[in-house]
C-alpha cells in the first residue's frame, strides 16, 4: 500500500520518510520543489502522476514569528494549499491526514483541550491554521485533522536545536516559563500518522475529524529548555552555558503571540486508534545526542 507524502522536505516529512517501511507503507515522498501545494494545477499533475491509497500532508509555513508580517505567504499555504489538498482527495476518494497545531488556542483554557474544544488563535499562523482545519473537513468528509504541537526532530530548525546552539554560545539562556504545553518528539508523531493511515487503510476504523497527538508529559518551554540543557551537558563536550533561567513572556516579547497553555488531551487517538502519547524526553536523548554529534561535540564512550 502507497502513500502520497506532501511536505516531504520539512522536519516531520522527513521522519514519516525515515518510519514507513517499519508500518509496512511504500511512500511517494513530494517536496516543495516538486509541487507547491498551493498551486492546484501543480497538485493536480501529482495526484495524475502518482497513485496512491491514501494522503498525509505535513507541508506548511511554519515561522511563527515571521507570519505576522508575511500573511499572504502563510494564508496561501495554510490556508488555501490545505483546502486544495482535501479537494483533489475527495475527488479521487483518497483517506487525508492533515497535520495542525496547538497555536489555533487561544491558550486561556486550564484544562487540556479536547479535540472539539473551540478555537480562538492570537497568532497570524494560528488563524490560518485553523482556517485551513475548517476547509480541509469542510472540503473531504474522509479526512482527519491530527493537531501537535512543540514539534522537534534530528531534521529541524526547531527550539531544542536553538537551545544546543546557544549552549555552545551562551553563558546564560533566558526562557519563558509561563507558557506551558507539551513537546512532541517527530519520531513519534510519524509514527502515529502511519499507524493511523495503516489502520485506516487495512481495518474498519474510519479517520474523520479532529485527533490531538502531542508528547507527554507537559512543560513549560523553560522545563523544555532545562531538560535540553541537562542532556547537552551530560553528553557534550565543550559547552558554553552555566545556567537556565525561568523569565515571563513579558521580558520576552515577540512579534507573535503564543498561547500561554496549550495541553491537548489526546484520549480520542488512544480510544479509536490504540495510539499512546510518548514520553518526549525519550526525543530529547535522541535528538540532542545527533546534534552534537553533528557539531563534533559528543563526548566519547
Ligand atoms: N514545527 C512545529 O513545532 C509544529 C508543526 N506543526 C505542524 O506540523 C506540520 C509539519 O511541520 P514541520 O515539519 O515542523 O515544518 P517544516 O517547516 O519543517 O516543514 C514544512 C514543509 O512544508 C514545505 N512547504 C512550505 N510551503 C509549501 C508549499 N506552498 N507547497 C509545498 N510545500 C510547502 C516546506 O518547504 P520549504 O522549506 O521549501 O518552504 C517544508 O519542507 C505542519 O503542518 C505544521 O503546521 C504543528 C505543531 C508544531
Ligand atoms: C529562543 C528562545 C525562545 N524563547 C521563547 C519564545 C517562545 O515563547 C517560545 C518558543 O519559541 P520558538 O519561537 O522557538 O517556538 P515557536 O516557533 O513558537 O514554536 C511553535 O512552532 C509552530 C510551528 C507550532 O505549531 C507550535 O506548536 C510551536 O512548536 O520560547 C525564550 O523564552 N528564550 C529563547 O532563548
Amino acid at each position: 500500500m502507497k502513500i502520497l507524502l506532501l511536505g516531504a522536505g520539512g522536519q516531520l516529512g522527513k521522519d514519516i520518510q525515515a518510519r514507513c517501511g517499519h508500518h509496512g507503507l511504500d511512500i511517494e515522498a513530494v517536496g516543495h520543489g516538486r509541487c507547491d501545494i498551493a498551486s492546484k494545477e501543480q497538485l493536480r499533475a501529482v495526484f495524475g502522476e502518482v497513485s496512491c491509497h491514501g494522503v498525509i500532508n505535513a507541508a506548511a509555513y511554519t515561522k511563527v514569528d515571521q507570519a505576522e508580517r508575511d500573511v499572504d505567504a502563510a494564508t496561501r499555504v495554510n490556508q488555501d494549499g490545505a483546502g486544495f489538498v482535501a479537494e483533489l482527495c475527495c475527488e479521487k476518494g483518497l483517506p487525508l491526514l492533515h497535520v495542525s497545531t496547538d497555536y489555533v488556542f487561544d491558550g486561556t483554557g486550564a484544562e487540556p483541550y479536547a479535540h472539539d474544544a473551540l478555537v480562538g488563535p492570537r497568532s497570524v499562523y494560528g488563524k490560518t491554521k485553523a482556517e485551513g482545519e475548517k476547509k480541509v473537513l469542510g472540503a473531504h468528509p474522509g479526512a482527519a485533522v491530527v493537531r501537535t504541537s512543540w514539534l522537534f526532530g534530528e531534521h529541524g530548525p526547531n527550539f531544542l536545536k536553538t537551545m544546543v546552539r546557544l549552549a555552545f554560545e551562551r553563558e546564560e539562556i533566558r526562557v519563558v516559563s509561563d507558557q506551558v504545553g507539551c513537546p512532541t518528539w517527530s519520531g513519534h508523531l510519524a509514527d502515529a500518522l502511519l499507524s493511523m493511515m495503516k489502520q485506516r487503510l487495512t481495518s474498519e476504523v474510519v479517520a474523520q475529524g479532529v485527533y490531538h497527538y502531542c508528547g507527554a508529559p507537559q512543560s513549560s518551554w523553560y522545563e523544555f529548555a532545562d531538560a535540553i540543557i541537562g542532556e547537552v551537558k551530560r553528553l557534550g563536550v565543550g559547552c558554553k552555558v552555566r545556567a537556565v533561567h525561568p523569565i515571563t513572556t513579558e521580558e520576552y516579547p515577540t512579534p507573535a503571540e503564543r498561547p500561554r497553555y496549550s495541553v491537548m488531551d489526546c484520549s480520542r487517538i488512544e480510544r479509536e486508534f490504540g495510539i499512546r502519547q510518548g514520553d518526549w524526553h525519550e526525543g530529547v536523548d535522541v535528538v540532542v545526542a545527533h546534534q552534537l554529534r553533528e557539531l563534533k561535540a559528543l563526548k566519547q564512550p
